[in-house]
């Protein structure tokens, strides 16, 4: 068969859409082409921020680097570099080149990864390095390195990237693009044949060493992936998580730094997954407030984590002594009205019979805030305060209602802000007037629009939990929330 013929036949044989693989070799942070040194303009070498290492595995043209493109042009606004395993393939000696059909480019022998070890190494410690340049054609490397900076984001791609347990462990998070056998053949017999490559010796190649390579050696590091992509390029949805993940982790690291007393949960997916239904503006109301109520939870347990306790020994009923801790009992919850309401019962459900007093506060226009009414326990100065409040926006309420209680003899220390998305400006407020109040949230949003309001965000939080919305005013209510309502 010719192979002109040869490529049509397996062009309609794969289907879908024909993402252009970008070189990735020559491909740097917003997709900008590599060649020149690139300007280091981080605060990587004052204070070296540690950069966020994604390592993505795969058969052969699985879709890696299609995958790879896709998250970097979703995270068009910070600095990301790609790093290809194929740069570090050892070149090939005059021998082995004249049995080039012998030599196995699939098996981890191929790859010098001492070097791509050290040149990792380098790069998480903020120092630049330079890439080998490995060309296809001559299988070997050629002069010209090319010069990477560190960055925000590495991301690691190749067939054997997880092979070694050094590189692996590098990695902040690993994903593995698993693509049908059928398909990745079918693009690896087209994009050979498009290098200029026969068919027939294509085909050697990969059943000889291709197709075992990846059964004895890609496959099994299967198992070390934190998630697994079906399809590849083709799951959007999954790549939208795996971005809003790294956004989240790049957001929150460097606003911790900068408020030592910021704790923002520590994100896993059924965390994300919550998030991504109480946000979702289609959401049931009975959905949200079940939603909310788990993340909620979270929140207020990670909060009273953060209370100070006593050292306390009991004999269990094996008659051993376990030392444990007695909780502080100086405790009491105060509820921003009305959404903040929506925490109380968590908290209720942690701390058996705890007080709960309100604040309300008024909002008037897009930043002013008026204190209407409160009442709150009696001895709040002895207390430690966990004030409740879903959203930290402007962080003017927050200020409003923090104020209250330092007016009625709260310590500063003793405050703790529960809420579950935060926007960066309501961290800096909020932080910057009062930086022994600890706050505690499950995200960090990327902010506010215009009108004041946080984004992404999930929209009038009260309004959603109570079911008093427009959205879905003709949703029923269900137990709970019926009975919330019917108390305001
Ligand atoms: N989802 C997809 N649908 C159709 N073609 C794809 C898809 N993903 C990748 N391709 C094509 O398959 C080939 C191999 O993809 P590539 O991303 O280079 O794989 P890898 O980096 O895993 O070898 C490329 O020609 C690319 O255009
Ligand atoms: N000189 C070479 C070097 C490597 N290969 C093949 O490339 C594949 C890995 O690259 P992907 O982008 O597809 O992951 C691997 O299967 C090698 O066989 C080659 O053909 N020639
Ligand atoms: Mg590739």
């Amino acid at each position: 068969m010719g192979s002109y013929s040869a490529v049509e036949v397996i062009a309609a044989a794969v289907s879908g859409a024909h993402y252009p693989a970008p070189d990735l070799d020559k491909l740097d942070m917003k997709g900008s082409m590599l060649g020149e040194e690139q300007p280091t303009t981080s605060g990587m070498e004052n204070g070296h921020q540690c950069p966020f290492v994604i390592g993505v595995a795969g058969g052969a043209s699985s879709g890696k680097s299609a995958v790879c493109k896709m998250i970097i042009d979703q995270l068009c606004d910070h600095r990301v570099v790609v790093v290809t395993q194929e740069s570090f393939y050892y070149g090939l000696s005059d021998e082995e080149l004249v049995h080039v059909n012998d030599y196995n480019f699939d098996h981890p022998d191929a790859f010098d990864m001492d070097l791509l070890l050290s040149c990792m190494e380098n790069l998480k410690h903020g120092k630049s390095v330079d890439i080998p340049n490995y060309n296809f054609k001559t299988h070997k490397s050629v002069p010209r390195a090319r010069k990477v900076n560190p960055s925000d984001v590495i991301i690691l791609e190749g067939i054997l990237i997880f092979h070694d347990s050094r590189v692996r462990d590098l990695m902040n998070m690993k994903i593995f693009v698993d693509t049908d056998d059928d398909v990745r053949l079918a693009r690896r017999i087209l994009r050979d044949l498009e290098k200029g490559r026969d068919i027939i010796p294509v085909l050697d190649q990969y059943s000889k060493f291709v197709k075992p390579a990846f059964e004895d050696f890609i496959l099994p590091t299967k198992k070390y992936a934190d998630i697994i992509i079906p399809r590849g390029a083709d799951n959007s949805v999954a790549i939208d998580l795996i971005v809003q993940h790294i956004r989240t982790k790049l957001g929150q690291n460097d606003l911790c730094k900068i408020h030592p007393n910021l704790y923002v949960i520590q994100t896993t997916y059924q965390i994300r997954g919550m998030h991504t239904i109480i946000r979702d503006a289609a959401t049931t109301t009975h959905d949200f407030i079940f939603y909310a109520d788990r993340l909620i939870r979270l929140v207020v347990e990670h909060g009273l984590g953060h209370l100070p306790f006593k050292e306390k020994q009991v004999i269990t009923p094996t008659g051993s002594v376990y030392t444990g801790v007695d909780f502080s009992k100086s405790l009491c919850g105060i509820s921003v009205i009305r959404s903040g309401e929506s925490m109380e019962n968590a908290l209720r459900a942690c701390c058996k019979g705890i007080k709960i007093g309100k604040i309300l506060i008024h909002r008037e226009g897009d930043d002013g805030k008026q204190l209407i009414y409160h009442n709150l326990p009696k001895d709040i100065a002895k207390r430690h305060v966990l004030l409740l409040d879903p959203i930290l926006g402007t962080g003017n309420s927050a200020v409003q209602a923090i104020s209250l209680l330092l007016e009625k003899g709260v310590q500063e220390s003793n405050i703790i802000f529960l809420n579950l998305i935060s926007a960066p400006q309501g961290v800096h407020v909020v932080s910057k007037r009062f930086p022994r109040v600890k706050i505690v949230t499950s995200e960090i949003e990327l902010g506010l629009n215009d009108e004041c309001r946080v984004i992404p965000g999930m929209g009038e939080f009260g309004d959603r939990y109570f079911g008093t919305d427009d959205y879905q005013s003709s949703t029923p209510f269900f137990g709970d929330a019926k009975d919330r309502v019917r108390l305001l």
